[in-house]
C-alpha cells in the first residue's frame, strides 16, 4: 500500500502547503491515521496555515537531535496529526535534513497516511523528501514557469530512485481546463489526479487558519480535495446532491452568461 506521499512542485507558492493541509484534513475526515509534516525546513507555512506557528517544539528540533518526533506532533482538524516546521533561523541553521529519513520511517509507522510539504527550488533539502517517500504528487498551476519546474522535480524524482504519480493541476481556471489538462498531461509525461479550480475561499480560509474543507466544505476547491483524498485512500467518491446541483446551477450561469 502506498502510504507516504511527497507534495512537491519545484515553482514556489503552487500551492503545495494548501494541497498537504487540504488532503491530510480530508483523509483524516474519512477516518484514516494521517500526519502532515512540513519538510519546507526553511518556511514553516503548514503550522501558519494551521494555526501552529507558537508551536514551541517543531521538526528543526528533532532535526537538530534536540527534542523526539513524539514532542512535536500538534492535533489538527479531525484528528490530523501536524508536525510543523520552526521559524527560528538558529533553529533552520541546527536542523540536518538527513535525519528526515529516520524521522519519517518513524512516522510512518504510526499511521496510514504520511503527507510531506516539500519545499520549493531543487537544493538538497528538496531532493531528500523526494527520495523517502512512496510516491511524489507535483502540484502544477497552469503556467510554463511552473510545468517547467514541475517537470525538472520529476526528473529529479527519478533520478533518486523515486517515484511521480501524478500531478494535481491547481488555479485551473474553469474555462480552460480540458485544453490544460491535456497539454500538461503531455508536457510532463504523468496523469493529471485531479483540477482544483481557482478558488478565492481558499485565501480566505486561509486567513482563519483552518482547511477550506472545514471553513468552506461546499466550496468547488473542497469538493475537489474530498474527491483527490477518496482516490488516493481507495474509496469511492460519492459526491452529495447539493453540490452536483450547485455546480449544474454554476454550469447553467456561466453558459447563459456568454451568450
Ligand atoms: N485553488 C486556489 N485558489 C486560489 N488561491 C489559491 C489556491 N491554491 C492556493 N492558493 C493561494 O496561493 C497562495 C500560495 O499557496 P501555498 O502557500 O499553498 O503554496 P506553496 O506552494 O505551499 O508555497 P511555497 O512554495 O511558498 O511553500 C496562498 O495564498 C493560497 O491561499
Amino acid at each position: 500500500m502506498i502510504r507516504a506521499f511527497t507534495i512537491a512542485s519545484g515553482k514556489g507558492g503552487t500551492g503545495k502547503t494548501t494541497v498537504t493541509a487540504n488532503l491530510g484534513t480530508a483523509l483524516a475526515y474519512y477516518g484514516k491515521e494521517t500526519y502532515i509534516v512540513d519538510v519546507d525546513v526553511g518556511m514553516a507555512n503548514l503550522g501558519l496555515v494551521l494555526g501552529l506557528e507558537n508551536a514551541s517544539i517543531t521538526l528543526h528540533e528533532v532535526l537538530a537531535g534536540k527534542a523526539k518526533i513524539q514532542d512535536a506532533i500538534y492535533d489538527g482538524p479531525h484528528g490530523l496529526k501536524v508536525v510543523p516546521s520552526g521559524i527560528s533561523l538558529k533553529g533552520f541553521q541546527e536542523a540536518d535534513p538527513q535525519r528526515l529519513k529516520d524521522v519519517m520511517r518513524d512516522l510512518v509507522s504510526r499511521c496510514d497516511y504520511l503527507l510531506l510539504d516539500a519545499p520549493a527550488g531543487l537544493g538538497s533539502d528538496a531532493v531528500i523528501p523526494l527520495a523517502v517517500a512512496d510516491e511524489v504528487i507535483l502540484v502544477v498551476n497552469p503556467e510554463i514557469s511552473s510545468l517547467v519546474d514541475a517537470l525538472k522535480v520529476k526528473i529529479l524524482t527519478e533520478m533518486v530512485g523515486g517515484t511521480v504519480r501524478g500531478a494535481i493541476l491547481n488555479r485551473a481556471s474553469l474555462e480552460n481546463t480540458d485544453l490544460s489538462k491535456q497539454k500538461i498531461q503531455k508536457v510532463l509525461g504523468v496523469p493529471i489526479i485531479d483540477v482544483i479550480p481557482e478558488d478565492p475561499n481558499v485565501r480566505r480560509s486561509s486567513t482563519y487558519k483552518t482547511p477550506i474543507v472545514i471553513k468552506y466544505p461546499d466550496s468547488p476547491s473542497a469538493v475537489a480535495f474530498r474527491r483527490i483524498a477518496a482516490t488516493l485512500a481507495g474509496i469511492e467518491y460519492n459526491e452529495p446532491v447539493e453540490e452536483r446541483r450547485e455546480r449544474f446551477v454554476e454550469r447553467l450561469a456561466r453558459t447563459l452568461f456568454r451568450r
